[in-house]
């Protein structure tokens, strides 16, 4: 029996405890995890913060009965605290504080990520929050209903989980002030043509935008009672902070090598700089197409498909990821946005010579009078190879599938001038004959 020892069982260790277990049976199965529950859905946070699902109890997907079932060996409330990686051998401690130990022949890392935290003064106030684990959320929702004063939120980062909470606390019925270093929100997704509609999208729902502006210190008594920038001081009732994850890398940092960030990096296997030792998930690189280089990509997608490669490849069988392009979407209000690889802006500092092509249209003929919304589309390209580099999309039409056949483009170094004359076909209820994907790749210069 090949031992695999699996630390972290949230996303990416899930997909990969799930692959061995369905796959191989002559694999003996131990999973750690520090945490009292598995496969917390964070993208559902905001939804429930905000009211718009009933209850948090669909944002899990499996559980330690459900793997035990299938044949691990689970260990919650877990945390490893030590891996020998010369004699192979992990130790853990229960919360009842007995020691555990086990001995692997394959060893896969999921240990994810943890929230950036700023050293500023005032960030151990009441009421100052973290929203990455399920506590948290639960935290700040005991905390609204048990404290009528909480009347005022700041939001530190306009990042993704940023924008959805901004959103959530005005459902909430709270005033909301988001602020980030940028100068606008999603400003790691997308061109200021686009973040200045989700701007405008938050203004109109009279969300108060601070941006440019750096927190230096969180004030109060006991609880918080405001936040300082380089720019003003703000009254508020509780800070929530969402600048960022870095990886997870306490167990591996001083065996393995690492990527600038402090990430596991990882071969296109999964595989660690240690050859019996995989990483997968938030705690790994990832490999990036559209920069046809190691890069670190936090995302649930991501740590998905990268637990069942290295399960894979732990269990014997041989298997490649293709890379990603950190495709990604946003949904606030009624305004949708997607977008894939890199933005302009981003691909002007990775030093490619690249170009824009731009273009905006009704989704569908002007004669369909009802649920035809307009749609912008912007596709990134390399003036020197052609090779499309990144693309994306807002609307208020659901346009999310969309962006899968660009993420798809990227992976495959598709130039530009392969989508002039693609078969996109034509039907009023959906599109219009000369569609914004042609339009747009056929003005490229
Ligand atoms: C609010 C929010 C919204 C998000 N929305 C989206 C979204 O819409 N789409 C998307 O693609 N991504 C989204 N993400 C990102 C996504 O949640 C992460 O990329 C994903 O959780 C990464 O999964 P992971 O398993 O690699 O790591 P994690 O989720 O960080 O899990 C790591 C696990 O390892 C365990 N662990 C760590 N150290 C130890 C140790 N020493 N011993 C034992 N166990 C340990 C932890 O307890 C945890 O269970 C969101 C994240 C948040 C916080
Ligand atoms: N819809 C989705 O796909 C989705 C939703 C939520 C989270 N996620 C992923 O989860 C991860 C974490 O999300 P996130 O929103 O925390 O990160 P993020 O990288 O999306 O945003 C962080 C924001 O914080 C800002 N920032 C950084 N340091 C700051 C500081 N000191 N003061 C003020 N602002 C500062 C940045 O400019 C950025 O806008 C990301 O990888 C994200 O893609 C994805």
């Amino acid at each position: 029996m090949k031992k695999i020892v699996i630390i972290g069982a949230n996303h990416a260790g899930t997909a990969a405890i799930n692959t061995i277990l369905d796959n191989y049976k002559d694999c003996e199965v131990t999973v750690f995890d520090g945490n009292s529950n598995i496969s917390f859905l964070g993208c559902g946070m905001a939804l429930w913060i905000g009211d718009q699902i009933s209850g948090s109890d669909g944002l899990f997907y499996s559980s330690k009965e459900a793997m035990e079932n299938k044949g691990a060996e689970v260990y919650m409330e877990t945390p490893v605290g030590n891996i020998d990686f010369d004699k192979k051998l992990v130790s853990a401690t229960t919360k009842e504080g007995t020691t555990v130990t086990k001995e692997y022949d394959r060893l896969i890392l999921a240990t994810g990520s943890l929230p950036i935290k700023p050293s500023i003064d005032g960030m151990d106030l009441d009421n100052v929050q973290f929203v990455k684990l399920f506590q948290n959320a639960q935290e700040v929702i005991d905390k609204l209903k048990v404290h009528e004063d909480i009347k005022h939120v700041t939001i530190v980062g306009a990042g993704y989980i940023g924008v959805e909470l901004a959103e959530a606390f005005k459902r909430k019925g709270k005033e909301v002030r988001l602020i980030d270093v940028a100068n606008t929100s999603l400003s790691g997704y997308y061109d200021p043509e686009f973040t200045d509609l989700m701007d405008e999208n938050l203004r109109s729902h009279d969300i108060e935008l601070r941006y440019g502006e750096t927190v230096t210190k969180i004030e109060g008594n006991g609880k918080v009672e405001r936040v300082v920038t380089d720019k003003g001081s703000y009254e508020t009732e509780m800070v929530v902070m969402a600048i960022g994850f870095k990886p997870n890398n306490l167990l591996g940092k001083d065996h393995l090598k690492l990527f600038a960030n402090g990430a596991y990096e990882v071969n296109k296997s999964q595989m660690t700089s240690d050859s019996d030792v995989y990483a997968i998930g938030d705690c790994a690189t990832v490999y990036d197409n559209a920069i046809q280089d190691v890069n670190y990509i936090a995302l649930a997608t991501n740590a998905v498909r990268s637990g069942i490669v290295a399960a894979h490849n732990a269990c014997g069988t041989p298997l490649e990821s293709a890379g990603v392009q950190g495709s990604n979407g946003i949904r606030i209000w009624n305004m949708n946005m997607v977008s894939t690889g890199l933005s302009l802006t981003k691909a002007l500092k990775h030093g490619f010579n690249a170009a824009a092509t731009d273009f905006e249209d009704l989704q569908k003929p002007a004669f369909i009078e009802e649920d035809n919304e307009k749609v912008k589309i912007r596709i990134v390209y390399d003036l020197d190879t052609r090779r499309i580099l990144g693309a994306q999309l807002a609307s208020n039409y659901d346009i999310s599938m969309g962006i899968h056949m660009f993420s798809l483009a990227i992976q495959e170094k598709l130039t530009i001038d392969k989508l002039k004359l693609l078969d996109i076909f034509f039907l009023p209820h959906f599109n219009q004959p000369y569609n914004y994907i042609t339009m747009a790749a056929l003005q490229a210069k």
